[in-house]
């Protein structure tokens, strides 16, 4: 379809059209239909991708009137057209009138000026009005009456001479290029409202636009997602019977902008910017953005966590972490328990014992898994430095002062975790800040007199007995029992030896990548005497010497005397200041519990291999009937 239409109702006013065409070099489509069924018509031609129709007089009122939405242009009468008219009428009689609106009443004015005739004029409002006028002009004594169709034919019905005003080849020619330009206008709009709906659909922040009545105008589908409203059900409704709360009724009476206010709509904490359109000087409506806080604390959170770039992530997951006795599972249940609630958390136990991944898995566990998780070793960090590293600084703060400032480690752990590890090594006027972040939860960047509100669960850890440091005056007992309010004692290895079998398993295998070797386990005495050292190192130790072990190993199970090798000079002293001989241990069968301990490892090794004797036998470097040996021995209670 054409994107311009001409519909119109007279024959002549076809075939000047398409003389109009023809010299413009144009080519309309022209419908000359009658009047009853311009309307028809045109909604036919706009659902057929018209753009714009040309009509002309009361065909383009109906078709303007109607629920036509492209526009329409009318083909003018201009002077010409007026002059035409003027002297056809006056071969007819001398005297001449005209009815029309008021505006061709001022064009028959400059006529008049410009030849120095005379013309009665009688300027009509309305259809109804027309025979009146033609009626007055009658009785003023006019030979000859000028008028559109319905005038004429009004004058014909009265017996009075007429003339018709039609529109001239260039009237039309002004209506194409109007409607020309129409199209030029219509099609950048087009491009531009597209373009601008594209915005709006992408920006995730509500948008809604209101006229000065309130009215809705404009809104994104993230306002209808917010308000749970189609945008259909929006859309030229009164934001008033939209929502009750909004403000922008306010705004369009005080004409003030709003920035940055809390609201609530429908139950959801927002953030509302509310603009009044100005436009010389009067309000045409108000545009508002809407921001939901929880998901700008999201990407709050989100840009922090990029901003730091560290990493500040959980390493260890509640499956990671390896133990069966008692005294750990207790632990762990404690640990489980606290991660449920935000207090702060004090871990405590002997180096090596596994505390920092406590921490870890009380953060994952708890409402905060998906913040970050930050830890700070108090020890390792020199103490001229732990207070910039925990607080942060602005630029200039001191000589040597990062460009830009640098974010403290608090900041970093908003809405996450902050462990403090060694916390009994932090010194007293630092202890002292910490309090402080503990109690205000805010922290100052150093050199800035700005506080910002931070988000924090703390748990710290110490390998020192707090409070003889506090009787010591080295730590502050205040910051103790504040960051004392739950506790939770890690058992040290030596505790929980039954745990070895398990864990040594456990190292195996997550460090099987690091070593480049697949092992498939320890002979019986090896895990014995594991079993027999005191660990001061706790789990690191063991992790270290298992895998020392491993590189050490020459076979794919590790024997004995490579874990002996591997312990180094403390397992060396173990067997030297003969205390004790695995290997005798192992055949002595009076040692119940050692029994207990090896029967167990064997369950362990035979349900890694599904049950399998054979390959449990050679895993654990012993014969199949030395295997049925071991395992049928307690059951049946003897042989001793
Ligand atoms: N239950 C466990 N299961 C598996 N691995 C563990 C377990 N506990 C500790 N580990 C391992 O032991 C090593 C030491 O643990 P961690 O660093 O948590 O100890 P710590 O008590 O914080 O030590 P320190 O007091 O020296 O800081 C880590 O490599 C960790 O992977």
């Amino acid at each position: 379809m054409s994107s311009i239409v001409m519909i119109v109702p007279f024959k002549d006013l076809a075939d000047r059209s398409k003389e109009a065409c023809l010299k413009s070099g144009t080519q309309i489509p022209i419908y000359n239909v009658k009047m009853d069924k311009v309307v028809e018509v045109a909604k036919e031609v706009e659902s057929s991708g018209a753009e714009v129709i040309i009509s002309r007089g009361m065909a383009a009122l109906k078709i303007m009137e109607s629920a036509v939405r492209i526009p329409v242009v009318s083909i003018p009468i201009n002077g010409f057209d007026l002059l035409r008219a003027y002297v056809n009428a006056k071969k007819l009689g001398e005297r001449i009138g005209i009815v029309d609106t008021p505006k061709m009443i001022s064009s028959v004015e400059s006529l008049e000026a410009i030849l120095d005739i005379k013309i009665e004029k009688i300027p009509v409002h309305s259809l109804n009005e027309i025979e009146q006028a033609v009626n007055i002009l009658i009785e003023k004594g006019i030979d000859v009456l000028i008028g559109k169709f319905t005038y004429v034919q009004s004058a014909k019905r009265m017996g009075v001479k007429s003339v018709m005003l039609k529109s001239g080849v260039d009237s039309i020619l002004q209506a194409i290029r109007e409607a020309e330009n129409i199209v030029r206008v219509r099609r950048k709009e087009i491009k531009r409202t597209k373009q601008m709906q594209a915005i709006l659909d992408f920006i995730t922040d509500g948008v809604i636009s209101v006229d000065n009545k309130g009215i809705v105008t404009v809104c994104n589908p993230a306002i209808e997602k917010m308000l749970n409203i189609p945008y259909g059900n929006m859309i030229g409704r009164n934001i008033d019977d939209l929502l009750s709360n909004s403000r922008i009724s306010t705004i369009l009476e005080t004409e003030k902008e709003e920035i940055n206010r809390i609201q609530e709509i429908n139950g959801m904490k927002m953030i509302a910017n509310h603009i009044p359109i100005h436009h010389e000087n009067q309000v045409l409506g108000v545009v508002s953005t809407f921001q939901e806080i929880n998901k700008l604390q999201q990407k709050e959170q989100e840009i922090r966590k990029k901003l730091a770039d560290h990493g500040h992530i959980t390493k260890y997951k509640m499956d990671q972490i390896v133990g069966e006795s008692e005294k750990f599972l207790q632990a762990i249940s404690k640990a489980k328990k606290y991660a449920k609630v935000d207090s702060t958390i004090l871990l405590t136990g002997a180096t090596g014992v596994g505390k920092e991944v406590f921490a870890h898995i009380i953060h994952s566990e708890s409402s905060r898994s998906k913040g970050p998780f930050v830890a700070v070793n108090c020890a390792a960090i020199p103490a001229a430095l732990l207070e910039s590293e925990l607080f942060g600084y602005v630029e200039g703060a001191f000589s040597g002062a990062k460009k830009g400032g640098k974010m403290g480690l608090f900041e970093m752990a908003h809405r996450g975790t902050i462990f403090l590890d060694e916390i009994g090594e932090m010194e007293e006027l630092l202890q002292a800040r910490i309090l402080r972040v503990l109690q205000e939860a805010e922290v100052r960047r150093l050199g800035d007199d700005r506080v910002i509100p931070i988000n924090i669960r703390v748990i710290a850890a110490t390998n020192r007995d707090l409070e003889a440091q506090i009787a010591k005056e080295k730590f502050r007992s205040d910051l103790y029992y504040r960051i004392n309010i739950l506790n939770i004692t890690i058992p040290s290895l030596q505790e929980r030896k039954e745990d070895i079998p398990i864990l040594c398993q456990h190292f195996l295998k997550e460090l099987s990548s690091n070593v480049g070797k697949e092992l498939i386990g320890f002979e019986p005495e090896a895990i014995k005497l594991f079993q027999t050292y005191d660990w001061p190192g706790n789990i690191r130790e063991l992790r270290n010497i298992v895998e020392r072990s491993m590189i050490l190993s020459p076979e794919k199970t590790i024997s004995y005397s490579t874990v002996l090798e591997a312990g180094g000079s403390p397992f060396e002293k173990l067997t030297q200041k003969n205390e004790w001989d695995v290997k005798e241990m192992i055949a002595d069968t009076n040692n119940q519990g050692l029994l207990e301990n090896e029967k167990a490892y064997i369950n362990r090794v035979l349900k890694q291999v599904n049950g399998n004797k054979t390959e449990a036998a050679k895993i654990l470097g012993i014969g199949r009937s030395t295997l049925w040996r071991k395992l049928t021995h307690n059951k049946e209670g003897g042989p001793k």
